[in-house]
């Protein structure tokens, strides 16, 4: 039987104020309980066009925050638009039409469409639904698990997945350069061009209680750099120095996020950062992350360069799917 999806749930709501009680986190979880509200720091804005200060600010941003937000990357407001257009069309479309790419948890891939199903020791679920397939490389692309409809989904897909890629070559170059070490040495440490591209459409519908449900729950990506495009509502918030900040929208820019997996390459010295989504009252929110990651069989481990005796590995070499395995079932890494 179909898992019932949360933007069913919303559309039936008779209530304006109250949600099914499995939506109702945890008091500790709750934003409306939770949420900084005092002066912050922003997550720092960056220009990549900006060739002077760039890769320092990289640097220091994924030392420091284990996020930023770039701005100037050279992806066409056009071409991000059509990836917002496809996508939000096909969340759209009759419920029974998107059930047809459901994802299927005995298949052993995460792709396909679906509701937030992470493993919550209070029984508590998920204010979203959401759709995962591959975007690179084209060897694991799987096009039954692409919508069909809206008809120029593939193409917007493709084109953003090009541009993508240069820019997380240059993300990459940075926090090389950023660690004294080759530009080409993280890249190659995920595979080179066998690295893999996972996009996810996360899809929250209006919720009557956003003070009370969270869109995802807080954690770090497993990924080494998820790149992120958001609508105009914002919602996702980081922790930083144990509180709860939110996220400003800035036009156009792209939302890059550290990973567990770049902390673990840099032993520690780029941090992953900390993060959970809220949802809004009156508009549906949406996001495009795009997680980066090594191939399932590539060996994960302290770039050999930053450990020494006086700076032991603080994480274990395994493959990354030992890495994926740990984190989906919540065991220790
Ligand atoms: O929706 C967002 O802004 C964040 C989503 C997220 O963190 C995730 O899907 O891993
Ligand atoms: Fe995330």
């Amino acid at each position: 039987m179909a898992q019932v999806k949360v933007q069913a749930i919303a559309s039936m709501l008779q209530s304006k104020d109250t949600i099914p009680p499995e939506y109702v986190r945890m008091k500790d979880e709750q934003p409306g309980a939770t949420t900084y509200r005092g002066p912050a720091p922003a997550v720092p804005v960056i220009d990549l066009a900006d060739t002077d200060r760039v890769a320092d600010a990289i640097a220091d941003a994924s030392r420091e925050w284990g996020i930023f937000q770039l701005v100037n990357h050279g992806i066409p407001a056009a071409v991000i638009g059509e990836l917002q257009r496809v996508g939000r069309e096909f969340f759209e479309l009759p419920q029974e039409e998107k059930e047809a790419y459901a994802a299927d948890p005995r298949s052993g891939s995460i792709e396909g469409y679906g509701t937030q199903i992470q493993k919550d020791p209070n029984g508590k679920k998920a204010w979203g639904d959401y759709l995962f397939h591959n975007v690179w490389p084209p060897s694991r692309i799987n096009h039954a698990k692409w919508p069909r409809q809206p008809s120029s989904y593939r193409e917007a897909n493709e084109e953003y997945t090009k541009y993508l890629l240069g820019i997380l070559d240059k993300i990459l170059d940075n926090l090389s350069l950023g660690l004294g070490i080759e530009g080409s040495a993280l890249k190659k440490a995920m595979g080179g061009e066998e690295m893999d591209m996972l996009l996810k459409i996360n899809y929250y519908p209006p919720c009557p209680r956003p003070d009370l449900a969270l869109g995802v729950v807080a954690h770090s990506d497993l990924s080494a750099v998820t790149i992120l495009v958001p609508n105009d509502v914002p919602g996702l918030q980081i922790s930083k120095d144990d509180r709860w900040i939110d996220l400003d929208y800035v036009p156009g820019a792209l939302i890059i996020h550290i990973g567990d997996q770049i902390e673990i390459l840099s032993n520690g010295k780029y941090k992953s950062v900390l993060h959970r989504a809220t949802v809004s009252k009156e508009k549906v929110r949406i996001s495009w992350p795009v997680f980066c990651s090594p191939p399932p069989e590539m060996m994960v481990g302290p770039l050999p360069q930053f450990v020494s005796d006086q700076n032991p590995a603080k994480y274990k070499t395994k493959k990354y799917k030992d890495y994926q395995y740990c984190k989906l079932n919540k065991l220790p890494q």
